[in-house]
């Protein structure tokens, strides 16, 4: 099996890099996975897949770390978000959103098809350009779409996925709660450990 991991910096994969000794760069080739580091955001992970997402890779492992709306998901804690949603994605409507479904533009919502089993909770999530950091914004995220997480790039790689029908997982954890900007509340590098040791295990497993 050929696995594309996909991340959005390679700080966030430190560890994977130094276990399996990886050479430096953003896309690398491996005997048994290849690394792709796309970039923050959507437009670079999706311009990133449009170069490199081939049928040869049997399946996108997509790594990160995300923010949490749910208060019961431990920060550093794991887990698979097996749907996710372009939360900015239609037209302001007065006080209501349309989504790009409601437009009549296509689908808003992807999720991540695989036969894997992984002992992860399960989640939904949204994938946002401006990471939430208001009371108000926050409140119609939740009212509106009711998501476990929010990353900048999860619905973008579900997507190209979904059109190149090529399996994939989406796997992350938590460094922050959605809540009014508090970087020094982030546990960045709790999330990035917990995030690697996970990955390794996978990777290891998986060939
Ligand atoms: O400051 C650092 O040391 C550092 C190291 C690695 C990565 C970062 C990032 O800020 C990565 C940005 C990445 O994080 C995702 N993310 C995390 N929390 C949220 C959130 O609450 N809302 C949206 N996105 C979030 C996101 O996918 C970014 O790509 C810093």
């Amino acid at each position: 099996m050929k696995i594309l991991v996909v991340a959005a910096t390679k700080a966030e994969l430190t560890f994977l890099y130094q276990h399996f000794s990886l050479q430096e760069g953003d896309f690398i080739e491996d005997k048994k996975f290849d690394i792709l580091i796309t970039g923050v955001g959507m437009v670079a992970t999706a311009f990133a897949l449009g170069k490199h997402l081939s049928p040869k890779y049997n399946l996108v492992l997509n790594l990160g770390i995300a923010g949490a709306f749910d208060r019961s998901i431990e920060l550093g804690g794991i887990v698979n978000i097996t749907e996710d949603i372009f939360a900015e994605l239609g037209a302001e409507d007065g006080e209501n959103f349309l989504t790009i479904t409601d437009l009549g533009f296509g689908e808003s919502a992807y999720n991540s098809k695989n036969s894997i089993k992984i002992g992860l909770p399960k989640v939904s999530g949204v994938t946002v350009n401006r990471v939430s950091g208001n009371e108000r914004n926050i409140k119609n995220l939740v009212k509106r779409l009711n998501p476990k997480t929010e990353s900048m790039e999860g619905a973008a790689v579900l997507y190209a996925c979904h059109q190149e029908r090529i399996d994939c997982l989406q796997i992350r954890s938590i460094s922050n709660y959605v809540e009014p900007r508090n970087r020094d509340k982030w546990k960045i590098g709790l999330a990035i450990k917990n995030l690697n040791d996970w990955a390794i295990a996978f990777l290891t497993d998986m060939n």
